[in-house]
């Protein structure tokens, strides 16, 4: 479970003025559910995620993900989270195969449960044929499938996506999409960032839409249908934002 209360941070700009990326935002992940955070370029999704796995330490508010703060907690944070960003690393020099296993190894996964693991993870995730391939010979989609499996090799119960399907074909997209669904049926609590209203409505169970570091509206799609009497999710988003 996630759990944001007036969650805030601020850097300094180039003239020592401050820039407001994520501005007091509250919201709560349940187990067994995908949130959307979905906003214009700029809006604070990517931001608030890399509060929530540990990576940017938070101006004001709380955050607690699967019931650890992340300010003073933040090992046990990581333990429960996958992360997966645009920006993964993938070493150029190991296989896709030892790239996960290793993750898996830092994770001290036992043997018993990891190789069973991987080979589920690379079947699913469709990535048997590039198995034995370095990290420096795949292509962009190959690597985001990578990094997703690396995200997954602990099996962990919380999962923080960064616009997981960025600059993918349509078939990866959907591989990536279907793991996720796969996710959810496992139990895991899982929120992901996009600015595509598609993915929101083929995945989401619940979605808060950013804009200027602030949430503007939370619910399900038919509470918001509801809310703003707009059937055309698209128009919505962007009367949200606009
Ligand atoms: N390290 C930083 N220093 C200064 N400003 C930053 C920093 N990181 C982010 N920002 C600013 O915070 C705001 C929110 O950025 P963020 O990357 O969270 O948005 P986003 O919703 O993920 O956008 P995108 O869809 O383009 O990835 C932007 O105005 C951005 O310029």
């Amino acid at each position: 479970m996630i759990e944001v209360r007036d969650l805030s941070k601020w850097f300094r700009g180039p003239n020592g003025q401050r820039v407001t990326a994520v501005d007091a935002v509250r919201f709560t992940v349940h187990p067994g559910e995908v949130f959307g955070l979905l906003g214009p370029n700029g809006a604070g999704k990517t931001t608030t995620l890399r509060m929530l796995c540990t990576v940017l330490r938070p101006s004001d508010g709380t955050a607690t993900v699967a019931g650890h703060d992340v300010v003073s907690d933040p090992g046990e944070v990581r333990r429960h989270v996958g992360f997966l960003s645009a920006n993964t690393g993938v070493y150029d020099r190991m296989t896709a195969w030892e790239l996960v296993e290793y993750y898996g190894r830092l994770h001290q996964v036992p043997p018993e449960e990891l190789y069973p693991r991987m080979e589920e993870l690379f079947t699913t995730l469709q990535m048997t044929n590039f198995r034995d391939t370095r990290g420096g010979k795949l292509s962009t989609g190959m690597k985001q499938k990578l990094s997703i499996a690396r995200a997954l090799v602990n099996d962990p119960p919380v999962l923080i996506f960064d616009e997981p399907t960025a600059g993918l074909d349509v078939l990866v997209q959907r591989a990536v999409l279907d793991s996720i669904k796969r996710l959810r049926g496992r139990g895991k609590t899982i929120i992901f960032s996009t600015h595509i209203m598609r993915e929101v409505e083929k995945l989401c169970d619940r979605v808060a839409v950013m804009a200027k570091g602030r949430v503007i509206v939370c619910g399900t799609l038919n509470e918001l249908r509801e809310m703003y009497k707009q059937d055309d999710l698209e128009e919505l988003f962007f009367d949200l934002v606009s």
